[in-house]
């Protein structure tokens, strides 16, 4: 992958000129660890990012702190957020204005991530009231499986779940929240279809504004298809029109980036979204919380008084119906270069600027630059 730093900010050059000399880089490696409770492959992965010769840990005497003391950036409701609080209004705030509507179609909608994951996670969104008030927002499912409405309703009326804590209202919620899902059968790479789902998701949007999501919850070879159908045959005329893109983003670095060059022929940069699902994980944001905002954590958190840090990906269950897509994508790109090497980008790059995604971004990358695999 060709990475570049694109700018540094001014607070962590200073952080990085008032640190001793840098022996180059901190050594970063990777290995598979004891196997959990099921002998069918579960388990844990480990990264393991070992501080470079030299460096003194926490217990050596004579070390100075040399880390210059930085703002902590700022945190909105203590879970700052790879989406800025700006786009996160964007959802939110439509149900303000009567003009507009956002309606998400959930590509894939019959398979294992939409029905464990995308729609509980809608609801989830709906019931905090991130989601615009009932008419103005749509939920379509889309694939090739026949169902109905009632049917796709059925479906994902058993995964949903009232975990968000004050659980009032839930099943009222979840019944309000189900009248707004339908669904639409068709082929993924059928303009035809794609303009009957057009014409369907306009009966919801009347004449008002319309932005629409589209999330591809389908195996990555169909990605184009889709894209192309929707940009051309339902993208909206008025709003934005958006796609979330799943993981995996190719199965290297020149399938990546060809695949980033298929998009880009129906969507410009910003209309994209590629979701690492980990990155929402309470353990993960705390985790910028931590580092930045906690007085006692955010001056240790330096090579001179940490010397080792292992991330452990560790799940207690066997491949469970995984076997042919490990074989064929690996294991390794499955959770290592996306989730783990996220958590590892977050655990090390220094102070972003802000907690817009760019500048979290750009520190990512300067965190990775340092990294020898
Ligand atoms: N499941 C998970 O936990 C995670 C999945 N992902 C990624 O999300 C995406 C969706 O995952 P998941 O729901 O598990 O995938 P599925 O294999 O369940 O596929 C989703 C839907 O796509 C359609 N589909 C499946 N295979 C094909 C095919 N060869 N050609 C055309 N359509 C097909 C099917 O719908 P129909 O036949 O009705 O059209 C299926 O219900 C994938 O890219 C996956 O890698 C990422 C993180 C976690
Ligand atoms: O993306 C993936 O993540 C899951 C683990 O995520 P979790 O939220 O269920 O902990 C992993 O099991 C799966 O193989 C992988 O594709």
């Amino acid at each position: 992958m060709a990475l570049s730093c694109m700018r540094c900010p001014a607070g962590a050059a200073a952080r990085r000129a008032a640190a001793p000399p840098l022996s180059p880089t901190a050594a970063v490696s990777f290995a598979r660890c004891g196997f959990g409770r099921s002998a069918a492959g579960g388990g844990c992965w480990r990264i393991q990012a070992v501080a470079p010769q030299g460096v003194k840990a926490p217990m050596d005497a004579n070390v100075k702190n040399a880390v210059t003391p930085t703002t902590p950036p700022k945190v909105e409701n203590g879970s700052p957020s790879e989406i800025t609080l700006d786009e996160f209004e964007d959802l939110s705030g439509l149900s303000k204005n009567d003009d507009s509507t956002v309606s998400i179609t959930v590509v894939g909608a019959s398979g294992d991530l939409a029905k464990k994951k995308i729609f509980p996670a809608l609801f989830a969104l709906y019931y905090e009231d991130c989601l615009p008030k009932a008419c103005h927002f749509t939920i379509f499912g889309y694939a090739r499986s026949k169902m109905t409405d009632a049917e796709l309703r059925n479906m994902v009326s058993k995964t949903l779940t009232c975990r968000i804590d004050k659980r009032e209202n839930c099943s009222e919620k979840m019944d309000e929240f189900l009248k707004r899902c339908f669904y639409h059968s068709g082929q993924y790479d059928s303009e035809e279809h794609f303009i009957d789902l057009d014409k369907k998701l306009k009966q919801h949007e009347g004449s008002r504004v319309s932005n629409r999501l589209f999330y591809l919850s389908i195996p990555p070879n169909i990605f184009l298809d889709v894209v192309k159908c929707a940009s051309k045959s339902a993208s909206s005329v008025n709003g934005w029109t958006r796609v979330i893109v799943e993981k995996p983003f190719g199965r290297d670095s020149e399938s990546s980036a060809a695949l980033t060059r298929g998009l880009k022929q129906y969507l410009v940069e910003d209309q994209i979204f590629r979701i690492d699902h980990y990155l929402g994980k309470e353990l993960v944001e705390n985790l910028s919380v931590l580092r930045f905002s906690n007085l006692v954590f955010e001056p240790l958190w330096s090579r001179q008084y940490i010397r080792n840090v292992q991330l452990i990906f560790s799940e207690d269950f066997g491949t469970e119906g995984r076997g042919g897509y490990f074989d064929s994508y690996g294991i390794i790109r499955d959770i290592m270069q996306n989730h783990l090497l996220q958590i590892l980008a977050l655990f090390a790059m220094e102070t972003p600027i802000s907690l817009e995604a760019e500048d979290i971004r750009n520190e990512k990358v300067c965190a990775m630059l340092q990294q020898q695999l």
